[in-house]
């Protein structure tokens, strides 16, 4: 790692002096300077075809962000994080959910431990697990096969889960219906409660630190409606854990050996296919989920081993950067053309922005550039009519990465078409628009003219992929894992902390206390008040 400041690194200033000589060039201007364009600005990795071309770049760019990444470390840090150095440096903790997907006959280590029979021995468990419940073997307390089952678990314990479970719908195993509750608020586990029977039902309570307020308040509540229905000793058959934390399995009263263990060197955000994934392999099998992993291994390597130049996360990396720090934008939507795919959004939104969202570098120092963007976004068509107003007409730049799939995702073949057709046509209407001239020709009237101009020359990736597959799903994750690790790098943060979510938790169980009446812990004049009002209606 350099010591300089980031803006004064002469990478840095490359890339600052290819934004200030960008002049007014607009993509069309770059697609007419170069007709091929369209093919030569793309890449390619496990089944995943990036084209990068609808974006404000151009070769030199591109090299100059390229030589920012080499500056800034990227292939040392890249090994170092492969090597389980202790990356996650305010943790002290190496950095290892590549480890999780890794073959059988690899070695990583962590303070020269092999982790990776750990990883297989776990993986075997779960899958002995998910057979045994597939095949009725696994029975609730009266003999009735488990076919729900509900997990209980928030953030990186919830978001890939339930991701996933939607993702992987055509591969559901069938039988099996999956709920997921995380919120604290009560009505969460109400719908979910109110819908299945305690007969049939198994819950997995996955929360790697087996503290988190949410899980564990949902956990005992659920264990509650469960003793009501069955008696206190059907919980051994109805509950299992998922857990880095041991002790405090035990101390829920469940059976040691029900409980599905994970590691420190895993973060919350990159633990979909560690145990947290156990609610995706009973949905799935344990054979599609190996699928899950060999998708998130190649990608790995593709990473680990491709050209900068040609390497989707560090391209996707880059490309963020470029937006987010010289061109100011502010966020990026995140626009999957798949009804599966639809809380694939809200998982990258935890990824990038809890990992990248830092306000100091890995000394401490404040930063003086933007780092993490926000990340939304909703599937395509849906968000056409909605929020892509001001994606064409709105005075925001707001960057896109567009997701389609070409394998159609349904049996009903032929909206597939439709739907990629819809996605094509995005693309081109986001970076060509309409012009004015256009719409003359059209016959429009002048004076709706400037209101229907779409400008065009917004901004866009398009990532198209051959199939929604368990394969391609753990390759997309781990493409987007390690583009914000790529980031991470340029701003010089530590991606793999979360220090900024622990105040909130703090003080809401001061506050919960202070609602309880049983403390009165000062408070500003606006949150006492609240409190005082709260307080004074429900009594
Ligand atoms: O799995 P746990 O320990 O319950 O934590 C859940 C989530 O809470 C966080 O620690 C912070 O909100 C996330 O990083 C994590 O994914």
């Amino acid at each position: 790692m350099c010591a300089a400041r980031l803006q004064d690194l002469p990478a840095w200033q490359q890339v600052q002096k290819q934004r200030e000589d960008w002049g007014d060039a607009k993509i069309a201007d770059l697609f007419d300077a170069d007709p091929e364009r369209g093919t030569h600005m793309t890449a390619e990795a496990c089944g995943i075809y990036l084209d990068y071309s609808k974006n404000w770049l151009r070769q030199e760019t591109l090299a100059a962000l390229i030589d920012l990444a080499r500056e800034r470390g990227l292939e040392a840090r890249r090994g170092a994080m492969f090597a389980g150095e202790h990356i996650n440096t305010t943790e002290d903790r190496a950095v290892l959910h590549c480890a999780l997907r890794a073959p059988k006959d690899t070695q990583i280590c962590d303070q020269g431990v092999n982790v990776v029979p750990e990883v297989h021995a776990v993986l075997q468990r779960m899958m002995i697990f998910c057979d045994k419940v597939h095949q009725g073997e696994w029975l609730g307390a009266t003999g009735k096969a488990l076919r729900q089952i509900v997990n209980i678990g928030i953030g990186g314990s919830y978001l890939g889960p339930e991701m996933a479970y939607r993702a992987t719908r055509q591969q559901r195993i069938a039988g099996i219906r999956e709920h997921f509750v995380a919120n604290v608020d009560g009505a969460a586990l109400a719908a979910v409660l109110a819908e299945i029977d305690p007969e049939e039902t198994l819950f997995i309570i996955a929360s790697k630190t087996f503290t988190t307020l949410e899980t564990m308040t949902n956990a005992h509540a659920a264990r509650r409606w469960l003793v009501a229905a069955l008696g206190e000793a059907a919980v051994e058959q109805h509950f299992v854990a998922v857990s880095s934390n041991d002790k405090a399995v035990a101390a829920f009263g469940m059976n040691p050996e029900h409980s599905f263990g994970f590691w420190d060197w895993v973060g919350g955000r990159y633990s979909m296919d560690s145990a947290i994934g156990l609610a995706t392999m009973l949905a799935i099998g344990s054979a599609a989920f190996t699928e899950m992993l060999r998708g998130f291994h190649a990608m790995d390597e593709h990473f680990r081993h491709a050209e900068l130049a040609q390497n989707l996360p560090v391209l996707l990396g880059l490309i963020s950067v470029w937006y987010n720090n010289f061109w100011g934008a502010q966020s990026q939507a995140i626009l999957p053309y798949a009804h599966d795919l639809a809380r694939f959004p809200a998982y990258l939104q935890q990824l990038q922005m809890e990992s990248n969202g830092k306000r100091v570098d890995l000394a401490g120092n404040p930063l003086a550039v933007d780092s993490g963007p926000i990340i939304w976004g909703e599937p395509g068509t849906d968000g056409q009519h909605s929020f892509y107003q001001l994606l064409h007409q709105g005075t925001r730049l707001v960057p896109c990465d567009l997701i389609g799939f070409i394998a159609p995702l349904s049996e009903y073949h032929d909206q597939h078409d439709l739907l990629m057709a819809n996605l094509f046509a995005q693309s081109e209407a986001l970076a060509f628009g309409r012009s004015a001239e256009e719409l003359r020709a059209l016959g429009v009237p002048e004076a709706q003219i400037p209101h229907r101009v779409s400008p065009g020359n917004r901004p866009s990736n398009l990532l198209l992929v051959d199939a929604l597959t368990p394969f391609s799903l753990g390759a997309l994750v781990a493409l987007y894992e390690h583009s914000v690790f790529t980031q991470g790098v340029i701003w010089g943060i530590d991606s793999f902390d979360q220090w900024g979510v622990e105040l909130g938790k703090v003080l809401a169980t001061r506050v919960e206390s202070d609602l309880q009446g049983k403390t009165k812990h000062p408070h500003d004049s606006s949150t006492r008040a609240l409190i005082e009002r709260y307080r004074a209606s429900r009594s």
